[in-house]
């Protein structure tokens, strides 16, 4: 089991050790963590987001633990330069064009979720965003117009191999769960959206057992907060399911709850939380792990089928929770050593 870590920048690095105690602790016979630069500090080290060398171990892991990047001081490199850059780049070279973001309650934290308690309590969904394709990779730049003004713009585009690969991969996730499918969308305006419904209505005839329902992502953003439980599955494209992955994880109660696989056609995945490096609070002891080590049992789980392993770390993150040991994030007052500190030692003791 050899794992490419790649902590990144800000809180990447504090929650990266909290979640390498934790795999530890497992005691995995064959565990071999390799580290290298991403991010901020790789451009500061080696001049480069993702440098060669850091490619090389991405290649020859068996999968990989990411952090987050992004640091302020490089604001105003040039856009292949800049940290961010790192994360596109992974996910490209990985082909990893199916990233799975699961929302689910955690008992004991309806109340502090940004919804109403009984409203919260019922948040078990999975968000199937599409990862390599969509405005994020399509041509992009800076012009002049005619006019004499300073234009940006950025090309959404979607083909429609690109949507059924992640289409069938929604379809067989609703069918290992509630067998409800709802693809995001905004067919109302945009063209690629267009496409992805026809797409999806034409993949849907494989799964006659799911029920595919569809919906315009601004009434989507609007549904998860008046009601999240009506969502198994989320389908949806690469900008909306940013956003609204986001978004779900305030239904949950705190960005930092929220893990995420990022796979392609082997099992060689890519395992981050969905937040950043946090600016604000790197360097305080205070950024919550838990998105961090729920990413390492997505990794167990999907990279190496070690599903009770994978269980095992999500039951004692969840009673962590429970017992109300809880984050600066989530109102609490436990620093991220504290945070692990209790992770591990419910490992310790199941
Ligand atoms: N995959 C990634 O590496 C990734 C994801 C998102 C943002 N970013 C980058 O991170 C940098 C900061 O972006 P941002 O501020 O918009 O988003 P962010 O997710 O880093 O932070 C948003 C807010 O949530 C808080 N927060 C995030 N994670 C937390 C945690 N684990 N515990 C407690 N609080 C947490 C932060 O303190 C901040 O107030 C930017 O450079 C951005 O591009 C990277
Ligand atoms: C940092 C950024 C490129 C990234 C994205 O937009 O995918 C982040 O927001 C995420 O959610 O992982
Ligand atoms: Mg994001």
């Amino acid at each position: 089991m050899h794992i490419a870590v790649l902590a990144g920048d800000g809180i990447g690095q504090e929650i990266m050790v909290e979640c390498l105690r934790v795999l530890e602790a497992l005691s995995l016979p064959d565990l071999k963590l390799e580290h290298a630069d991403v991010g901020g500090v790789a451009y500061h080290k080696h001049g480069h987001p993702l440098p060669p060398e850091t490619l090389a171990l991405v290649h020859s892991a068996d999968a990989v633990l990411f952090g987050a990047v992004g640091d302020p001081a490089c604001d105003n490199l040039d856009r292949h330069l800049r940290p961010e850059q790192a994360v596109l780049g992974l996910r490209k070279e990985m082909h990893t064009f199916a990233n799975l973001r699961p929302a689910k309650a955690f008992a004991g934290l309806e109340g502090l979720s940004a919804l109403k308690p009984e409203v919260a309590g019922a948040i078990d969904l999975l968000i199937l965003r599409e990862l390599t394709g969509d405005i994020y990779f399509g041509d992009k730049g800076r012009r002049t117009t005619d006019a004499g003004l300073r234009e940006g713009y950025d090309i959404m585009s979607y083909d429609e191999n690109e949507i059924s690969r992640i289409a069938h991969v929604a379809f067989k996730s609703a069918q290992g769960r509630r067998k409800k499918l709802c693809s995001v969308d905004k067919a109302n305006v945009l063209q690629t959206s267009v496409l992805w419904r026809e797409v999806v209505n034409e993949v849907a005839a494989d799964y006659p057992d799911v029920e595919l329902s569809h919906m315009y992502v601004d009434n989507a953003s609007m549904q998860l907060v008046r009601n999240p439980g009506q969502f198994d599955v989320m389908l949806t494209g690469n900008i909306f399911g940013d956003i609204l992955s986001d978004q779900a994880s305030m239904c949950v109660g705190s960005i930092g709850l929220l893990a995420s696989a990022s796979l392609g056609e082997g099992t060689k995945g890519l395992y981050e939380p969905i937040h950043g490096s946090a600016p604000d609070i790197a360097g305080q002891g205070i950024a919550n792990p838990s998105a961090m080590i729920l990413s390492a049992a997505m990794m167990l789980r999907h990279s190496f089928g070690m599903e009770a392993e994978a269980l095992r770390i999500e039951t004692a993150v969840a009673e962590v929770l429970q017992a109300g040991v809880l984050g600066h994030d989530l109102g609490g007052k436990a620093s991220t050593t504290e945070i692990g500190d209790a992770v591990v030692a419910r490992l310790s003791a199941s």
